[in-house]
């Protein structure tokens, strides 16, 4: 069983390197009308999207709205934007730049730091690529921890600025995704006492792990036939997204289908994962999510990805399991689940699954009619 989360990824199929900004018609590779790949980019547009939720205690009436606010997006959407987030505007404008930089790195540069065909970390395509036949018309990159390793292979000179923005963003998502994750367990009548292993000896939260993944979506000649990034959940505690303001970001809402996400200069999306969908015993699902692509713009993103410490085997919080609410999956640590998904992908959940719910409730995922591809 691998122990941390730089153990759990196999190998992914080996793959030709595209460089997409030059590319000035869709290949077949990149093609998504094929039905194998269940491919669909209606888009509801005139729906609503997700909650944005201000932060700042002041502008809210009292802690408890949020509270109330929170409970109400995720258990609809599984996901909303944040504002007032305490993270500067320039530190966004920072990661942004440090992403565009490397992105336009020529090809061959960019591939001295490729992620090794059973590693984590590094540049590439997304890590779900292997479960689909066609391409996606984007590319990764993924730091776990330092970012000096990969850096020193980019620029071998001059990679301190890099670095620099790199762990400067690191920290301060590590403060902001700890509070999120008290904010969101506390809309489930959850307070520190009831989650031992994220609380220190001080009643200071204990740091997860974290990945943070930078993806570059460039414009494409086709973008109705193309896919970004195709549709997942991702197997996290929660996620906290920055869009550059170029809207490429969609959730899946039963009934509704797929909603884009605006983006809002100076806000952060929150997805629930996988993770928090097991904690909470199927009470906050998950949000499918995929990205698509335009015609004329870039569009970077960058996620941060997080996970409880390394070790912890996570199982549905005892405060919200009784007689008429089993447990719903058993307990897994983060990285025994990122295998998991390596090797079945959007069954993952399923697959740690106890039992069938008493009211029904399946998973996200397994509603029929919900194409991941
Ligand atoms: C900590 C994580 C979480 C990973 C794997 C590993 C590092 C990179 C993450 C992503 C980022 C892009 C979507 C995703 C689906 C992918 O292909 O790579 C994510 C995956 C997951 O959420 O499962
Ligand atoms: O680019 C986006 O908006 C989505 C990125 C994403 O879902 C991910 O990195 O997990
Ligand atoms: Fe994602």
């Amino acid at each position: 069983m691998p122990s941390r989360i730089s153990d759990s990824c196999r190998p992914h199929h080996s793959q030709k390197h595209f460089d997409l900004n030059s590319i000035k018609e869709l290949p077949e590779s990149h093609a998504w009308t094929s039905s194998n790949d269940h491919y669909t980019q209606e888009n509801s547009c005139n729906f609503e999207s997700i909650p944005v939720i201000d932060l700042d205690n002041n502008n809210n009436n009292n802690n408890n709205n949020i509270l109330d606010h929170i409970g109400h997006a995720c258990k609809k959407w599984g996901a909303f934007q944040i504002i007032n987030h305490s993270i500067s505007e320039k530190l966004l404008q920072d990661i942004e730049v440090a992403g565009k930089t490397l992105f336009s790195l020529p090809m061959q540069q960019k591939l001295k730091a490729a992620r090794s065909p059973d590693g984590v970390t590094g540049y590439g395509a997304a890590r779900i690529s292997s479960f689909f036949s066609k391409l996606m018309w984007s590319e990764g990159f993924t730091i776990v921890g330092s970012p000096i390793e990969h850096a020193r292979q980019l620029w071998p000179k001059d990679y301190n600025k890099f670095c620099e923005v790199i762990e400067e963003y690191e920290k301060e998502m590590e403060k902001l995704a700890g509070r999120l994750m008290w904010l969101i367990l506390g809309s489930l009548g959850i307070t520190k006492d009831d989650v031992k292993w994220a609380v220190g000896p001080k009643g200071e939260t204990k740091e997860g792990c974290a990945a943070l993944q930078l993806n570059s979506y460039p414009a494409c000649p086709d973008p109705g036939r193309a896919m970004g990034l195709a549709a997942h959940t991702d197997s996290t505690i929660l996620t906290i997204l920055h869009q550059n303001n170029t809207s490429g970001l969609q959730v899946y809402q039963e009934g509704n289908g797929w909603i884009t996400v605006p983006p809002i200069p100076g806000a952060l999306v929150v997805n629930i994962g996988d993770l928090l969908h097991i904690l909470s015993n199927g009470s906050y699902p998950s949000v499918l999510h995929r990205a698509v692509v335009n015609r004329t713009r870039y569009r970077l993103s960058v996620a941060y990805l997080y996970g409880p410490p390394s070790g912890v085997r996570v199982s549905p919080l005892s405060k919200l399991v009784d007689h008429r609410h089993p447990p719903l999956y058993r307990a897994v640590t983060w990285s025994e689940y990122l295998g998991t998904k390596a090797k079945y992908f959007d069954k993952a959940l399923s697959s740690v699954r106890l039992c069938v719910p008493l009211n029904g409730f399946t998973d996200a995922k397994d509603h029929k009619g919900v194409q991941v591809g």
